[in-house]
């Protein structure tokens, strides 16, 4: 489903991917791993479509996977930098306009109980921790619409029950079909997780 292939990039002479391939099939995770400043991000940006590779291709379904493409949007979930909110829009109304947007009848209440985020439903980011925001981050993707996941160090700012709760959902994530492709530094998510890893700076 999702193809990487020969992926080039480079920032003036500093070479960060150079030629990296992969494939990912539905109901599978692929690990990305590799020490600060591997191009971790680098790889996953390019592959979502925020970054344009100097060589190389990133396939999805066949058709090449593009931000601006209303198809890879609607077949893409993903978390990567610090994803910016709505000053004026609650946490509730935050994951109902995005399953709006994407075309799905809200049904926000089991995410947010599942993220813990229940009792702050009313609240606006602002008043929200960084962990919150985190969790608030990740629920946008669990409302919406998805055949692949792509997540940046999703346990970044977890805490231990978060993490547990992490692993058990991309799991159920896999299990419905879904393609998972993250980048982590936690051993035991990984190898909790991932069928397969994509090794960069080895
Ligand atoms: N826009 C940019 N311009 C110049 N250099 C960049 C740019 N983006 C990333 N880099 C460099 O590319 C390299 C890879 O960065 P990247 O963020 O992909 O690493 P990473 O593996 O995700 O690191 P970390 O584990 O610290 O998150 C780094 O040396 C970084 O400084």
């Amino acid at each position: 489903m999702l193809v990487v292939d020969g992926l080039v990039r480079q920032f003036g002479t500093a070479v960060v991917l150079a030629g990296v391939g992969f494939s990912l099939g539905p109901g599978r995770a692929a690990a990305v791993v590799g020490p600060n400043g591997a191009g971790k991000t680098t790889l996953l940006r390019c592959v979502v479509g925020a970054d344009r590779p100097d060589h190389g291709e990133v396939l999805l379904d066949g058709n090449e996977l593009r931000e601006d493409d209303p198809r890879s949007r609607a077949a893409v979930a993903s978390v990567l930098d610090d994803v910016g909110f709505f000053p004026d829009l609650s946490v509730g109304e935050h994951l109902d306009l995005l399953a709006r947007a994407h075309g799905v009848e809200p049904d926000t209440a089991p995410v947010l109980a599942e993220l813990g985020l229940e009792a702050l439903a009313d609240r606006t980011p602002v008043g929200l921790s960084s962990g919150e925001r985190r969790r608030l981050a990740l629920a946008s993707c669990f409302v919406r619409p998805r055949r692949l996941l792509v997540l940046d160090e999703p346990e970044q700012r977890l805490d231990a029950a978060g993490r547990r709760w992490l692993v058990e959902r991309l799991e159920r994530e896999k299990a419905a079909g879904c393609a998972v492709l993250f980048a982590s530094h936690d051993a035991a998510v990984v190898e909790a997780v991932a069928d397969q890893t994509v090794e960069l700076g080895a």
